[in-house]
């Protein structure tokens, strides 16, 4: 396979030098000892950026700062915070082309993906706002005449967010408009590959009036950070997207300090096709959710069992189709999908491609990298998988697909439901009985039948299992950054 020619420029527009510094105490500054690392573009291996390491000096300012930061944020009217987040999410809508062009750069989904998720980040962002408007407590009869009782919900405190490179914008939007509608103050930490996206992030909602000090971000090694992060007695919450096996570590980290967690973490999604379809649309259909920033989402489909009677056509429409996806730099006008975001993911996809083909898979297209320039990796789809294969229990989070038959209907549901992760499941099927029946016994926190739905503001997500607990979105998306005081008067 080629990969699509047309390649943007590396340099990007309106930001200095590319380098990103932190934001602390309000003000964008270098790291105290002015160690910076590379951002490169994934499709072409470009540097297009340094960003600065902080040091624990000025991880530890970042905190203090967000430690007024709370006390001037949260002391903000509920109603005002709604303005204010209103705003950033308009800003936010304004400033996408620009933005859309920075996230493409260094994370290489196509543009309009991008653009995509600019647009969702702006609705989340525009949702805490609204929801902080709702937080209400209750007043509770006391037992004795003369007594009562109040309910308060009051934030949690200063937050340490950590936001993945897969969804940089909307993945870091859901976490700031929880704990910014909600009165706290944070500490966010981006992905390395992607400092440039949350960089205009924190811009657009600084520029719409939220406290500089409220919102810090620093930069450097994940893991010195994260280790300095949540052990700080001023960090009352953990909130993290990501890996379940560093979900895992951060939480127990966490544990330790006795400080709550959310975790949004892997998934290894069943898509489960029954005989009574639409084969050749949905196979289409199925091939652009699939290969949707190039695979690399937690609720991608990934898993594909498909009724042997309908087995074969299926599997020749996905192929065909994804053969013609069109794969190139993000920023080409006919890119479908780009790059994987680095050279890790890369790697990854050998592997898991070797170790099925060795357990007897059969590569019906792709199975390896694209050229020699650029994380390209050949949209990909196996049949005759092994159950044993390491990609049907692995979070695969790249453009494989594994296509198995199925007879059984119970046998199907067992084998869905056969793995650590529980993020999502879809299921495809016009039978209302099967509807039920698999909208009930998936054990998994999102379902789509005869759909693959994105995550919408107005709707909780969160995992079962290895994928994590807590939500973001929907009415519970403040939950997670308020606590309860119970007050009693007499
Ligand atoms: O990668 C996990 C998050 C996917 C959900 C989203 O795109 O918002």
């Amino acid at each position: 396979m080629m990969i699509h020619a047309i390649r943007c420029a590396s340099k990007i527009e309106g930001v200095v030098m590319n380098k990103y510094q932190l934001f602390i105490d309000g003000k964008w500054v270098d790291g105290s000892e002015g160690v910076t690392e590379a951002v490169i573009n994934p499709a072409t291996e470009d540097v297009i950026g340094h960003f600065c390491h902080a040091t624990s000096d000025d991880i530890e300012r970042a905190v203090a700062a967000a430690k007024q930061g709370l006390k001037d944020w949260s002391a903000v009217p509920a109603w005002e915070r709604g303005d204010i987040l209103k705003r950033a999410a308009d800003l936010l809508r304004e400033r996408k082309e620009k933005i859309a062009r920075i996230l493409t750069l260094e994370q290489g989904k196509p543009l309009a993906e991008s653009v995509g998720e600019i647009d969702r980040a702006a609705d989340f962002i525009e949702w805490g706002g609204e929801e902080g408007r709702r937080v209400a407590g209750r007043l509770i009869s006391g037992r004795d005449t003369g007594c009562s009782i109040q309910v308060r919900k009051v934030p949690v405190g200063v937050v340490a967010a950590f936001a993945p490179w897969n969804f940089p914008i909307v993945l870091t939007a859901k976490k700031l408009a929880g704990l910014l509608g909600a009165g706290c103050s944070c500490v966010v930490k981006p992905a390395e590959e992607t400092p440039g996206s949350v960089v205009e992030l924190i811009k657009v909602l600084v520029d719409a009036g939220v406290p500089g000090n409220a919102l810090n971000m620093v930069l450097g090694k994940p893991a010195d950070i994260s280790n300095q992060l949540i052990a700080d007695p001023a960090i009352r919450k953990i909130t993290f997207t990501g890996s379940s096996p560093v979900g895992k570590l951060l939480a127990s980290q966490a544990g330790q300090y006795m400080k709550p967690v959310t975790m949004e973490l892997g998934g290894h999604s069943p898509v489960i096709v029954f005989d009574d379809v639409e084969v050749a649309a949905l196979a289409k259909s199925l091939v652009a959710k699939k290969f949707f920033n190039a695979g690399q989402v937690c609720v991608s489909p990934t898993r594909f069992f498909v009724h042997k009677s309908i087995y074969d056509e299926f599997v020749k429409v996905f192929v065909q189709s994804a053969k013609e996806l069109v794969v190139g730099d993000g920023c080409g006008v006919k890119t479908k999908m780009g790059p994987l975001a680095n050279i890790r993911r890369l790697e990854a996809m050998e592997v898991l491609v070797k170790d099925a083909v060795a357990k007897g898979a059969k590569i019906e297209t792709g199975g390896k990298r694209i050229g020699d320039k650029g994380f390209f990796f050949e949209p990909t789809v196996l049949t005759n998988v092994s159950l044993d294969a390491e990609l049907m229990s692995t979070e695969i989070f790249g453009p494989i697909v594994p296509i198995l038959p199925f007879d059984d209907e119970d046998e199907v549901l067992r084998i869905a439901n056969d793995v650590d992760y529980g993020l999502a499941g879809y299921f495809f099927t016009k039978d209302a009985d099967r509807q039920a029946k698999f909208s009930d016994q998936l054990t998994v926190g999102t379902i789509g039948v005869n759909d693959v739905p994105a995550h919408i503001a107005e709707v909780p997500l969160g995992g079962w299992g290895d994928s994590g607990y807590g939500v973001e979105g929907g009415i519970e998306a403040l939950d997670a950054y308020l606590k309860s005081k119970y007050v009693s008067y007499r």
